[in-house]
């Protein structure tokens, strides 16, 4: 019977119940090439070590009554009977219980002076001072690294139990893929087709996990392909991976193929990404269907995966250490939420997540994206996994934090404000003077507010007042009193215009014509600056926002508006050169306007701000975003 929409854990225990206490598979394998192994039995030493008396220091071995009351003052005197010069590490022999260090004596006429009382024992090593024969000198599971290597090569092991390591295949399918191939680039690729991304990243998994793997065939979405192809596998290989293929497409053929050829374990785990994981046995060999978008096909590595190869090794796993193994966590943190979440109810939810230290207190959120996304997980600073009793998480609510990287928590600035491309090139110079920016797209408005309510260290606007056409200064003063410890720098002028399909075809040129009917726009959220300047552009010539067709479409980003033209969802968006030249469509400047830092005075010592301010008047950032085109420096 396949167990259908199942919990994590009861897909762990399905895994237990049967790849579980099986004997563990060992080899012997020499020491030379033992390291990264686990070892297969607890090891016990042959011998002692060291296996005769050693000084630890380079002196006089003394018997210890000889130096009784000895002062630098009253030295004692001992004649050539009652000493023996000794080196580090040689042999004391058993007349002597101690050693004298020789900055501690003096030799006159073969008489030793000693200027130091000693106990027995001083700075001697006693035989099995370090190991004593037939003490545990590791355990089952110990993984051999180089200190290991040489204590065993000292105790006198030459060979190694180790526990024999899963050798694992994974298979990518479909028809839309391109198989890996240095010469294979994505330039010029047709609609529908997919680089074959995954496999270079379960290499890149394995690898961390020390663990045998291998790339198989690609195969076509063809059930008859794929049965042959996982028979040579199950042959061959202890584990088998189906890249893609398991969830419920006209051609998602994986389910089938195991059901036919073996068993099926279980299909739909209550996780997400991740949620079509589904895992058999053919031969006996566990074979698991790996969901295809990239997030989704790394936690089933991580959850289901790994925890099935430790098995395969050890006959176990711990429940509570597994997933931070798989993930190779740093540090895990309990961190309240600086934006509010809402997960899905009966479903552990994988969270990517960045963090912040804001005012002395730690807090994370999760970054957007989908399981496709694999720039989401690259710009994460780890991981969380949202338990499916939870659904709704406030802000301020704790969730569990695993890190996968470094965190520079006090020099570390995030900046929530306006988009802006050029922003995104400050992270690197903020980087190269040793600090770190984070930067949060929430528009203008959302980044004041923000900061009012003490949630970044820095925010960006450019708000038009069409009252008086001033910019910032009433939006700043809505603000008040804690604005009035707020400080602007103006960072540069830059153009904003109509971006529109390469040549024009619609002729937009004035913002008449977004109310001509045969227009269709897209906007940006409420809050944003660039929202605000069309309305008061529309404003201005008296035009309503209801008759603008598409006015109600909103995206986030300059990038997202523009990419809206470029898909044809749109013909028109306002927005910034730079966002029409990323996607090779046509800029119609509009008009210029400032665009302003605003950093509360207290945050002015933070080092991260330092670095930030220090940045901006680097000539090479402000070279580099003159390329981008559509700035001005004032
Ligand atoms: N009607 C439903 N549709 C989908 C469901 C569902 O429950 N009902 N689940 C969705 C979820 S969640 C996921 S995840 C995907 C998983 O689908 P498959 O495992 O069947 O994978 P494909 O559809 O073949 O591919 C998905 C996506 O990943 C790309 N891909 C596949 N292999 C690779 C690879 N080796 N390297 C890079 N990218 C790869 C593929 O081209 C697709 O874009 O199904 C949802 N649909
Ligand atoms: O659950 Mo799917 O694995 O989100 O993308």
């Amino acid at each position: 019977m396949v167990r259908e929409h199942i919990s994590l854990k009861e897909a762990w225990e399905l895994l237990k119940a049967h790849w579980g206490n099986r004997d563990p598979l060992v080899k012997n394998v020499p020491l030379s090439e033992s390291l990264g192994g686990l070892l297969a039995e607890d090891i016990a030493s042959p011998v002692n070590v060291p296996h005769y008396p050693a000084s630890a220091v380079d002196g006089y071995a003394v018997s210890s009554n000889s130096t009784a009351r000895a002062t630098a003052a009253t030295p004692v005197v001992l004649n050539t009977e009652k000493y023996q010069w000794v080196n580090t590490g040689a042999f004391v022999p058993p007349q002597y219980d101690s050693v004298v260090m020789v900055e501690d004596t003096s030799l006159k006429n073969d008489n030793l002076y000693v200027y130091i009382s000693v106990p027995p024992g001083a700075n001697l090593r006693p035989i099995g001072e370090d190991i004593v024969k037939g003490q545990i000198v590791a355990h089952f599971g110990d993984e051999v690294d180089p200190n290991l290597m040489a204590l065993f090569y000292a105790v006198g092991l030459r060979e190694l139990p180790l526990l024999s390591k899963p050798k694992a295949i994974f298979i990518p399918t479909g028809d839309e893929i391109v198989p890996r191939k240095p010469e294979e680039s994505p330039a010029g690729l047709p609609p529908g087709k997919v680089m074959e991304s995954n496999s270079i990243m379960l290499e890149g998994m394995f690898e961390q996990w020390k663990i045998p793997f291998v790339v198989g065939p690609h195969v076509k979405d063809d059930p008859e392909k794929l049965k042959e192809v996982l028979a040579d596998a199950v042959d061959k290989y202890d584990l088998v991976l189906i890249g893609a293929g398991s969830a419920k497409g006209k051609r998602d053929f994986t389910a089938n193929v195991i059901e036919r050829e073996g068993q099926l374990i279980f299909h739909w785990v209550l996780m997400r990404p991740g949620r079509p994981a589904l895992l058999g046995t053919v031969k006996d060999k566990p074979v698991v269907g790996m969901p295809g978008f990239p997030m989704s096909t790394m936690v089933v590595a991580w959850s289901v995966v790994y925890p099935l190869l430790q098995l395969l090794m050890k006959g176990n796993f711990d429940e509570n250490k597994i997933l931070d193994e798989a993930i190779r966590v740093r540090d895990k943190l309990s961190l309240p939420l600086l934006i509010s979440h809402s997960s899905p109810q009966g479903i552990s939810e994988w969270l990517r997540v960045k963090v912040v230290r804001l005012r002395d207190k730690k807090y994370a959120w999760p970054i957007s994206g989908g399981s496709s996304s694999m720039r989401a997980t690259a710009d994460s600073d780890g991981f969380a996994l949202i338990p499916p009793k939870i659904y709704e998480c406030p802000k301020g609510k704790e969730i569990e934090v695993r890190l996968t990287k470094e965190v520079l928590w006090e020099k570390r600035v995030l900046f929530q404000g306006s988009d802006d491309p050029a922003v995104a090139q400050l992270v690197s110079f903020v980087r190269k003077r040793g600090a770190d920016l984070v930067i949060r797209s929430v528009g203008s408005l959302g980044g004041l507010a923000a900061l009012a309510r003490g949630e970044a260290h820095l925010s960006a606007a450019h708000l038009l007042d069409p009252k008086d056409m001033s910019y910032n200064d009433t939006y700043i003063a809505s603000f008040k009193p804690i604005s009035d410890k707020w400080k602007r720098f103006l960072l540069f002028y830059r153009q904003q215009g109509f971006i529109v399909k390469r040549g024009n075809p619609k002729k937009i040129s004035s913002i008449q014509d977004l109310a001509r009917g045969d227009v269709r726009i897209v906007n940006r959220q409420p809050g944003a600056g660039t929202r605000v300047l069309l309305d008061s552009l529309l404003r201005e010539e008296g035009i309503e926002s209801a008759s603008v067709k598409g006015y109600e479409d909103q995206t986030m980003t300059h990038l997202d508006a523009s990419c809206r033209v470029a898909w044809g969802m749109a013909d028109v968006a306002l927005g910034i050169k730079f966002a029409a030249d990323a996607l090779g469509l046509d800029f119609i400047p509009i008009t210029e306007e400032p665009y302003e830092l605003v950093i509360p005075e207290e945050e002015l010592t933070h080092p991260g701000i330092e670095a930030l301010i220090d940045s901006v008047s680097d000539s090479k950032f402000i070279e580099k975003v003159k390329r981008m085109g559509g700035y001005r420096w004032p």
